[in-house]
């Protein structure tokens, strides 16, 4: 699908979908549960929708409710081979990977796009040296046996998906473990939502100097009700398109959210946007934006959408960092700087940073195509930046928004942008 970025304005007030981190957590916790919970939520995705298809091919039940999902755990004791189709999903797969693991579960694991060559390979092989067997090293690929308990050796700064799977998992053991990362943890926000989700359910975790200790024969007990936050990562498209615009409001964010990619409000402010903080909202206003240094380690889901409001500040912007970029949807350096490319933004794209030149690019009269690279957050960067920069373009490959945000052209279109499919 084809999308056709027309000139406008975006201003006036969104409401945000639940973040697609917090329920695929409250998912997998609840399936995990000791009984039925209702996930409070609002808005899914092709990624939500496969943690469910998942969850489902797995044994629980999965009901919609008006206000959301309720969640009905399997029954024990199943044995056939379960097919998990992870879609494009990195977090389906990796959280789901280590908790068939535990629960001794056959299953064939199955993937889509850039899915398959996402690395896995660490995860793989703590599992592997602690009961479990896999038939490939890539998707499709079958594990079988039972994971055990012990000590879990890995780096944290390939992706915190591994951490996240493994703390569901290694609390269902018999045995005590204890995850002990053999470097810095990048993403680090990702583990405290899913700690966070883990203490709602009841499940204990110790933070150690250099990884988690996690009790064995822990039982997940169901909070029955449990409401999903808003989405800060998707937030962050709004924002920004209000911090280089006129002014945009996003409404049912919690500013208490574990959500790392709540940076957004402080990197704006760096940039030189007013935020302003109401009792269930945040508006970002536009002003006049200066560039500024950003490290990407902790928020890679943020770099497409700030290099965007990079482009429109004065002077450089240096993102550091940002090696992990490479190993999303898509090689999202390669994309960003492509697209930027495209609109006239001088970007040079180095190993692990990007450095933007802001504030002076050549614009065009005729229509520029961009390239989706299959990527959402491509996607939603570059309809954003054809708006604000009153630069008419056609973003080919558009349907990749729906991973995370199947009604953002919608809401687009409400706050005074033009997008017509073609
Ligand atoms: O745990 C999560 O919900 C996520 C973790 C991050 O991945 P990495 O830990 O691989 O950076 C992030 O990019 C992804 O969109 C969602
Ligand atoms: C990287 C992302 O998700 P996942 O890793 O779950 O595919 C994302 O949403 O940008």
């Amino acid at each position: 699908m084809n999308i056709k970025i027309s000139v406008g304005q975006l201003h006036g007030k969104v409401n945000m979908i639940s973040s697609k981190s917090d329920v695929h957590r409250l998912l997998v916790a609840s399936a995990l549960a000791d009984g039925p919970t209702e996930i409070l939520m609002n808005g899914s995705s092709a990624d939500i929708e496969a943690t469910i298809s998942c969850l489902k091919e797995l044994g629980c039940r999965i009901e919609k409710t008006e206000g959301g999902l309720r969640v009905t755990p399997a029954p024990p004791f199943q044995a056939s081979v379960a097919v998990l189709d992870c879609g494009e999903s990195g977090s389906t797969l990796r959280f789901l990977l280590p908790v068939a693991g535990a629960l001794g579960r056959n299953a064939l694991f199955e993937g889509h796009g850039r899915l398959p060559q996402r690395p896995i390979g660490v995860l793989k092989g703590q599992m592997e040296q602690h009961g479990c067997r896999f038939n490939a090293e890539h998707l499709p690929l079958e594990i079988s046996g039972h994971l055990t308990g012990g000590v879990y050796e890995l780096p944290g700064n390939i992706s915190s998906q591994f951490i996240t799977g493994l703390l569901f998992a290694l609390p269902l053991l018999e045995k005590d473990s204890e995850i002990r990362l053999t470097t810095a943890v990048e993403s680090a926000g990702y583990i405290q939502m899913t700690l966070h989700t883990l203490s709602r359910f009841g499940i204990e975790v110790e933070t150690r100097e250099q990884g988690y200790a996690i009790k064995g024969g822990q039982k997940y007990h169901s909070p029955g009700v449990i409401q999903a936050a808003g989405d800060w990562s998707n937030a962050a498209f709004w924002l920004t398109a209000g911090a280089v615009g006129s002014e945009v409001t996003c409404c049912g964010l919690q500013m208490d959210s574990p959500q790392g990619d709540k940076a957004i409000l402080p990197i704006l402010e760096r940039f030189g946007a007013t935020i302003t903080i109401g009792e269930d909202s945040v508006t970002a206003k536009g002003g006049k934006l200066k560039g500024c240094k950003i490290d990407a380690s902790q928020i890679p889901d943020l770099v497409p959408i700030l290099s965007v409001a990079a482009a429109m500040a004065e002077g450089d912007t240096h993102i550091v960092n940002a090696g992990r970029l490479r190993i999303k949807e898509s090689d999202r350096l390669r994309a960003i700087a492509d697209c930027l490319g495209r609109l006239g933004v001088q970007v040079e794209e180095l190993e692990d940073a990007l450095v933007i030149h802001g504030g002076s690019r050549e614009a065009s009269y005729r229509e520029i195509h961009i390239d989706s690279y299959q990527d959402h957050r491509i996607v939603m960067s570059a309809a954003v930046a054809g708006a604000v920069m009153g630069q008419p373009l056609m973003i080919e490959g558009a349907e990749a928004v729906g991973k995370s945000y199947p009604g953002f052209f919608a809401e687009f279109i409400r706050l005074g942008g033009g997008a017509d499919v073609l």
